[in-house]
């Protein structure tokens, strides 16, 4: 990906993801540089990856195409403001990752009117299959908007958004949505050991489950409902197994969880933009 360059300030669970991913699409250890307050966290991700460390935030943003702001939502106002003279000297787009934050708070902490990409990706990111929800406010330049995109890119699907509102939606569905999956796989495993399979069969047959319905679903021409019904056979074990499900209101519940998420990220936007 060209010789453009990218800070990440904040290198945890989500930073990591992307970098190991931007890393085996190719782009090159070099043009990364990531700042985090742990040594521990850069001497890790020195080692893994191969990128530029440090702890000073505003020397790791210099002559930076892209600044992606990877810390907690709670911090992120402290960690723009310091960025502020910066980031509007630099002229990099910012592209922030954090849950709720909004952009006009983003742009009135960092005190200038910057390019900002507005961004909810997931963990999976790591291996490439991230999924990526995107909006960009109206500072964000086309190049500015294909960097983010390629970025973004590298590590999995993007979609890009016309409205930030949406991205509280994104956040539950699929920021928050590899846990479910886990979770599912965590009950699933344990339901399999408990009507005797060895814990690591249940593990590996679960896995191999979950993977081979995820890209069936995804190669196939037909919807999920649809593949659902042709391993449920009349009368058969599917069916006994589903309509124990249904019967628990499993729907209902994975709605309220969803929007449960959806207002957890609204009222961080709140809660922290009212600072
Ligand atoms: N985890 C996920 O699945 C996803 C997370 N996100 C978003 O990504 C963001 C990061 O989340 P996640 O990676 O899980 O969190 P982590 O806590 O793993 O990573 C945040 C990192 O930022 C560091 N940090 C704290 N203060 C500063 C500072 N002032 N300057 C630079 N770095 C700092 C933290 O160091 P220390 O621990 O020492 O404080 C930590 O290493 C959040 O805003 C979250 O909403 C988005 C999508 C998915
Ligand atoms: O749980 C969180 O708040 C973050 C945002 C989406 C996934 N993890």
């Amino acid at each position: 990906m060209d010789n453009r360059t990218i800070t990440f300030i904040g290198g945890g669970n989500m930073a990591r993801s992307l970098i190991g991913g931007l890393i085996a699409d190719g782009f090159r250890a070099d043009a990364i540089r990531v700042s985090d307050p742990s040594e521990e966290q850069c001497r890790s991700l020195a080692q893994r990856f191969g990128v530029t460390t440090g702890q000073d935030n505003l020397a790791a943003i210099e002559g930076a195409n892209a600044v992606v702001l990877a810390v907690k939502p709670q911090v992120m106002r402290q960690v723009a403001s310091e960025l502020g003279e910066g980031l509007q000297r630099s002229g990099a787009v910012v592209i922030s990752i954090a849950a709720g934050i909004r952009e006009p708070d983003l742009r009135r902490w960092i005190g200038a009117e910057v390019p900002i990409v507005r961004t909810m990706p997931n963990t999976p990111s790591l291996v490439q299959t991230g999924a990526t929800g995107l909006f960009a406010n109206n500072l964000v330049s086309d190049q500015q908007r294909d960097l983010a995109e390629s970025l973004m890119r590298a590590v999995g699907l993007v979609q890009w958004l016309d409205t930030e509102a949406l991205l509280d939606a994104v956040t539950a569905v699929s920021g928050s949505g590899p846990a479910y999956f886990f979770l599912l796989m965590e009950a699933l495993e344990d339901a399999g050991s408990r009507v005797g399979l060895p814990r690591e069969t249940a593990r590996l047959l679960v896995l191999q489950t979950a993977l081979g319905a995820a890209k069936m679903a995804l190669e196939s021409e037909d919807d999920p409902h649809t593949l659902r019904r042709r391993v449920t056979s009349p009368g058969g074990t599917t069916e006994r197994a589903i309509n124990t499900l249904e019967d628990g209101d499993l729907r209902a519940l994975i709605e309220q969880a969803v929007r449960a998420a959806a207002e957890r990220a609204a009222e961080l936007g709140d809660e922290l933009g009212a600072q």
